[in-house]
């Protein structure tokens, strides 16, 4: 593998990466019987991992993919009615609030249908009905995969009841949403060096369910630092250990730092579902798992708490650092 060097500047704020060899991910046939214990494995090793036979219909996907081009394909003009994200609307360049760029544009939305917003409404208003009822209907069987691989989850690592974290999930009120990015090709800077499309960091949620068409561009950080290239596979779900399952493990399985390099050829649609609980649910590691608190190496906070700070971060920061307990002093009697 090619060992990247440091980021170069490019116009005071794109960045420019040399590209870096693909390598296999783990995949988990999830009709497997031995699929639980792989996840487990996966989650640990990698915060990351391929899934096939997730039952979701090809052209679901595809439909979606399709519209979402359709809508990246229009006028500018239209496009910014439905902008800037609020955080739910279109985005063009500009990632969060905080002064990220990416050579990306991108539709984000909330995964509950009445939580409509004044942007969401304009994205349905530039678009064909059908493009509203591909999301619904894609959003509904993502869903089911990504409560699927949480119950494996649970069972894997012998958590009871099976929905413990399935149900945050499932919850009416869970605060999941829905990301379209389109990442524009772009021209090599220098020999072998590409734009970002979204900088490194980390999902805030428990688990990221994304599908992409066939085109490169995502890479994962490995626990020694290096960055590897993820192979693209429109038919399958690549889904990542979000921040609030490591907090759930107590750091045994690894919210998996990862971004996206614009291809030099062909441009990238990528949907990602980000299964989150509802904002007043408490996020603790769970007891079954560690039950002496003095154990835990976060403090309980809720949903609704890490969202508010995850909004004041910037994109490649750690933000699961205000959370962290400070070690405790070993035991000294007369200190
Ligand atoms: C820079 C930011 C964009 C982001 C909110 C944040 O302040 C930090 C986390 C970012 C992220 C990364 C994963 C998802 O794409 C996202 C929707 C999320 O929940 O956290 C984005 C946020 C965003 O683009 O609004
Ligand atoms: O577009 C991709 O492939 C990944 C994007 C991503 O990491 C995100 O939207 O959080
Ligand atoms: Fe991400």
């Amino acid at each position: 593998m090619v060992v990247l060097s440091q980021h170069v500047a490019l116009d005071n704020h794109l960045s420019v990466i040399p590209t870096c060899k693909p390598v296999p991910v783990p995949v988990v046939d999830l009709t497997d019987p031995e699929a639980k214990t792989l996840i487990v494995k996966a989650c640990e090793e990698f915060g990351f991992f391929k899934v096939v036979n997730h039952g979701v219909r090809p052209d679901l996907m595809t439909r979606l993919e399709q519209e979402a081009v359709g809508f990246f394909a229009l006028p500018q003009s239209l496009k910014n009615q439905a902008g800037p994200p609020e955080p739910y609307g279109y985005g063009s360049k500009r990632i969060g609030p905080n002064g990220d760029v990416g050579w990306i544009e991108y539709i984000l939305l909330n995964a509950n249908p009445q939580l409509t917003s004044p942007k969401t409404s304009a994205i349905f208003r530039q678009t064909p009905q059908i493009f509203r009822e591909a999301v619904e209907e894609y959003m509904k069987e993502v869903k089911k995969v990504t409560c699927k691989v949480l119950e494996m989850v649970t069972e894997g690592l012998g958590i009871e009841p099976r929905d413990t974290l399935s149900k945050m999930v499932r919850d009416e009120k869970s605060d999941s949403c829905l990301r379209m990015n389109h990442y524009p090709t772009a021209e090599e800077e220098v020999e072998k060096v590409v734009k970002v499309g979204f900088g490194e960091h980390t999902d805030p949620q428990i688990i990221s369910v994304l599908r992409s068409n066939n085109t490169a561009g995502l890479q994962i950080c490995m626990k020694d630092g290096s960055w590897v290239a993820v192979p693209p596979d429109h038919s399958s779900f690549f889904i990542n250990v979000g921040d609030a399952l490591q907090v759930m493990t107590n750091g045994r399985f690894k919210s998996v730092k990862h971004r996206v390099l614009a291809d030099t050829r062909r441009s990238r649609v990528s949907m990602i579902y980000f299964g989150g609980p509802p904002l007043s649910q408490k996020i603790a590691p769970l007891p079954c798992l560690v039950p002496k608190q003095d154990d835990w190496l976060y403090k309980e906070f809720t949903w609704s708490q890490y969202k508010s700070s995850a909004y004041k971060s910037k994109l490649g920061d750690y933000r699961l650092g205000l959370f962290e307990k400070q070690p405790l002093l070993t035991h000294r009697s007369n200190v």
